[in-house]
């Protein structure tokens, strides 16, 4: 598992991170979320002992990665910045890892057919699309068959296929019962990737938790009803004391369940021709959380 306690960077007298404690279990998929400049990367290079703490720790398997002597075999890490030497081809790029790391060299194969590069290993990285590249660099991730996996925006550039496929890779890996650390920005994806959350902002953590207890916490839900004697229904459910707003030919009411308001309106001979639960996405929660942590807004304002 990766444990921080109190871990903190500063650059330029601001703290990028600031004090934060955290722990991401083995056996599940936890996303890590957060604005731009929330500290997600500086948190990620801490882990990965690319970035000193400036106070607190962070430990890997409770010691400190940057001690361990194959650290290929403990962590594997896809950061966004890929260091792949451009007239490297793949497999060479793959082959001198392994040989870094004591890994046998049978496991570059292994590797380069679970992410679907085998038939281009011999090309040079430097030619690679974006999704070929991020492909490496996940297949460098899992070279060393490592109980810790750390994604950093792992679906950027990818395909429709390739999104999918990382979303089936994270929760075969986490059913392994390996840790699974991942970032993205992509909240639809996270929604449907990650089983717990840990969102950061300005440095400081704004929630810990499962997803679904997170989406219970932050999401709003409402009862989207609609029926033709829609005035005589709004004036039945808002004299039950329920929150109803009118959006054109919807009512939407909080305060009750579906089944409860559809009987209510059924008891009183009125019809229906909508009943729908409607539940904020990951986004909309995500959004609401952050609001005050979002340090670069455009100026520009888009219609929703
Ligand atoms: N090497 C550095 N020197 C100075 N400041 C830095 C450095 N690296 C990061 N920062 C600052 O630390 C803060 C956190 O940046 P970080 O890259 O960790 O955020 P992030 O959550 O990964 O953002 P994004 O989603 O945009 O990738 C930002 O204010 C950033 O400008």
């Amino acid at each position: 598992m990766i444990r921080a306690q109190g871990l903190t960077k500063t650059y330029d007298g601001k703290n990028a991170v600031n004090g934060i404690d955290f722990t991401v279990e083995p056996g599940r998929v936890t996303g890590f979320l957060g604005p731009n400049g929330a500290g997600k990367s500086t948190t990620m290079r801490m882990i990965l002992g690319l970035d000193a703490p400036t106070k607190g720790s962070v430990t890997v398997n409770d010691h400190r990665y940057v001690s361990s002597p194959a650290p290929l075999r403990e962590v594997g890490a896809l950061l966004e910045a890929h260091a792949v030497h451009p007239g490297r081809s793949a497999r060479n790029h793959l082959r001198w890892l392994a040989a870094s790391n004591g890994i046998p060299t049978t496991r570059v194969g292994e590797v380069l057919e679970l992410v679907g590069l085998d038939s281009v290993a011999a090309q040079r990285a430097g030619r690679f699309s974006l999704g070929m590249g991020q492909r490496l660099g996940i297949a460098a991730a899992l070279i060393g068959d490592p109980p810790v996996v750390m994604l950093d925006e792992p679906v950027n550039g990818l395909d429709p296929e390739g999104v999918r496929w990382v979303r089936s890779l994270a929760r075969q890996l986490a059913d392994d019962g390996k840790t699974v650390f991942v970032s993205s920005h992509l909240m639809s994806e996270m929604a449907l990737m990650a089983d717990h959350l840990i969102v950061i902002g300005r440095g400081t953590i704004l929630a810990d938790s499962p997803l679904q207890d997170f989406m219970a916490e932050h999401a709003s839900a409402y009862v989207r009803v609609k029926a033709p004697q829609s005035t005589d229904v709004e004036a039945l459910l808002v004299g039950r004391g329920l929150d109803v707003t009118r959006v054109d030919d919807e009512l939407r009411v909080q305060g009750l369940d579906a089944p409860a308001i559809g009987e209510l309106i059924g008891g009183h001979g009125l019809f229906l021709h909508e009943l729908t639960l409607v539940r904020s996405s990951l986004e909309d929660a995500f959004m609401e959380l952050t609001a005050d942590s979002v340090e670069y807004h455009a100026r520009t304002e888009v219609a929703a």
